[in-house]
């Protein structure tokens, strides 16, 4: 069969003439080129039908461009009907067999970053879920914890996955309305999601959209169509042995901490607010004392590369698969003590605007590691270049008041619960070995004073700090945070690696450093 790049006078007469084509297929070729193909959209029989002849079809697929995804069309055309038929009918037996979602629920926080999600999803997503023949029933947000409640009541009978239009907020709602269902049979199983969930970007920071590779709507909603998913670790938050959350991205402890407890006050800047936040606590920062220990494992001193969409570590068979059955308390305790003004967590690398690298470039989708970041109390002016190392993705964790660990378990222990009165009180804490710091990030110093980043005087009983727990704010300073290796799949390919000389996303613009 001829095919034809048609005329727009052809193209015309594809969709006057009516044939529904639903035809579809993937292809493959290599890395380099891959091809979703999803079915024709429903031709507008409202326009009046011309003496022509000659149909085609066209072939709706997607293709990769640097580190995103874009939607492409390729019209085939012949004048002999009865040779387009048996392409169309291959095409579609062939999308049969696809795994692909049919139906989605999708959940839009109309109030998170720049409040264009409902648009975001409207001229974006919808017109590519329509194509792809996928059916949606959409739920818009009314309050904080909708989302939430929904998911943990709703029926997901005959549902494909989950898609959240929103932030790193409404996502980790969504994720512990999923963890949280009743399980049918009443018994307490290790946290597993039942279906996928796919994110759309439309929140202030959407660090785990920049962390799975889908930081751009278009791109996100290709690849949720295509059906590609990369199984995350989740980590489990508890105070006093009673489960806070389940997190996704990064919790944090001290200064960024105290940024989005200012922020929220300033949510009607939108997502400038952080900066706003961040740079008027800069001048307040301060340390805050307590200890943490933390439970590692053998392998944790392995090195690991940055995770991308072929990332080998993450494609590794795990030895704790799919919501842990073994291993959950190997490993030894470790114990550091502060004053601290950042005690970290993270369980993806937050890739995002601000810290393009993310905030640990070295953690994994599905590693089954949490990884520990400590930044002691030290100067402002040290604390800047943390920032900006950490912004410019240039050896964050190499500073001497910096300390990375890789972890299968920590809790924080403050100092104003006091030793003997531990919310958590668990006993394997008091076994915990003291940890020599110099062998984890470079030599460390213990400073003298506290009142180098504006710490209480001596004397004066420190306060706490909140924890940032996927972007809100979580009260209990005295947590305990385990890893749960592969409890949910995300739609994403996780972020693409870049060709020599291609731009830094897809967007064309040049990047000096390529990786
Ligand atoms: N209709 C609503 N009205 C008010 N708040 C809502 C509504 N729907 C959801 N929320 C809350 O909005 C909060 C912020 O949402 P989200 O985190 O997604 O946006 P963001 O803070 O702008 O983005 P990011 O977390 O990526 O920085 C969430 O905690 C969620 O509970």
């Amino acid at each position: 069969m001829a095919l034809a790049t048609p005329s727009d006078k052809d193209i015309f007469k594809l969709i006057l003439y009516d044939i529904k084509f639903q035809s579809a297929r993937t292809m493959w070729h290599g890395n380099q080129k891959e091809h979703l193909i999803v079915p024709v959209a429903p031709p507008d029989c409202s326009i009046p039908a011309p003496n022509t002849c000659g149909k085609a079809f066209a072939v709706h697929y997607a293709e990769r461009v640097g580190r995103r995804w874009k939607l492409r069309v390729q019209h085939f055309h012949q004048k002999n009907v009865a040779l387009l038929q048996p392409w169309v009918d291959q095409l579609q037996s062939l999308l049969n067999g696809e795994q692909r979602p049919r139906r989605l629920l999708v959940i839009i926080n109309p109030t998170c970053g720049s409040r264009k999600a409902p648009n975001i999803y409207t001229k974006k997503v919808q017109p590519i879920f329509t194509l792809a023949g996928v059916q949606t029933e959409v739920i818009q947000t009314t309050h904080a914890g909708h989302a939430l409640a929904v998911l943990r009541r709703c029926s997901l009978h005959g549902q494909d996955g989950v898609v959240v239009v929103g932030g790193d907020g409404t996502l980790m709602e969504a994720l512990n309305g999923l963890l949280t269902r009743p399980s049918p049979d009443g018994s307490d199983r290790p946290p597993c999601a039942p279906l996928p969930i796919g994110v759309i970007p439309a929140g202030s920071t959407d660090a785990v959209c920049g962390s799975v590779g889908t930081a751009d709507p278009v791109t996100a909603a290709l690849l949720i169509v295509m059906g590609v998913t990369r199984w995350v670790d989740v980590c489990s938050l508890r105070t006093a042995g009673q489960l806070l959350r389940y997190s996704l991205s990064m919790i944090t402890y001290g200064f960024f901490g105290d940024v989005l407890q200012d922020s929220e006050k300033l949510r009607w800047l939108g997502p400038m607010r952080y900066n706003v936040a961040g740079a008027g606590r800069f001048w307040r920062s301060r340390a805050y004392r307590g200890s943490v220990a933390f439970r590692t494992a053998p392998g944790a001193m392995e090195p690991h590369k940055p995770c991308f969409a072929d990332c080998d570590v993450c494609l590794r068979e795990p030895v704790e698969a799919e919501g842990e059955t073994q291993g959950q308390n190997d490993g030894e305790w470790h114990r550091v003590s502060g004053p601290f003004l950042v005690v970290s967590s993270a369980n993806v690398s937050c890739r995002c605007k601000i810290t393009p690298e993310g905030m640990c470039p070295r953690a994994h989708l599905s590693d089954g590691w949490a990884h520990l970041i400590l930044v002691r109390q030290t100067s402002r002016a040290n604390f800047l270049r943390y920032m900006y190392r950490s912004a410019a993705g240039k050896a964050p964790f190499d500073l001497p008041f910096v300390e990375y660990y890789r972890v299968k378990e920590f809790e924080l222990l403050p100092e104003s619960t006091g030793d003997d009165q531990r919310l958590l009180g668990e006993a394997h804490i008091n076994l915990a070995m003291s940890v020599d710091s110099t062998a984890a990030g470079g030599e460390w110093r213990a400073p003298e004073r506290i009142t180098a980043t504006g710490a209480a005087p001596a004397g004066r009983r420190p306060l706490d700090s909140v924890w940032n727990c996927d972007g809100e704010v979580v009260t209990d300073p005295a947590v305990n945070l385990r890893v749960h290796p592969r409890a949910i799949r995300l739609f994403g390919r996780g972020v693409e690696r870049l060709e020599e000389g291609s731009g830094c996303c897809g967007c064309g613009r040049r990047t000096k450093k390529q990786i």
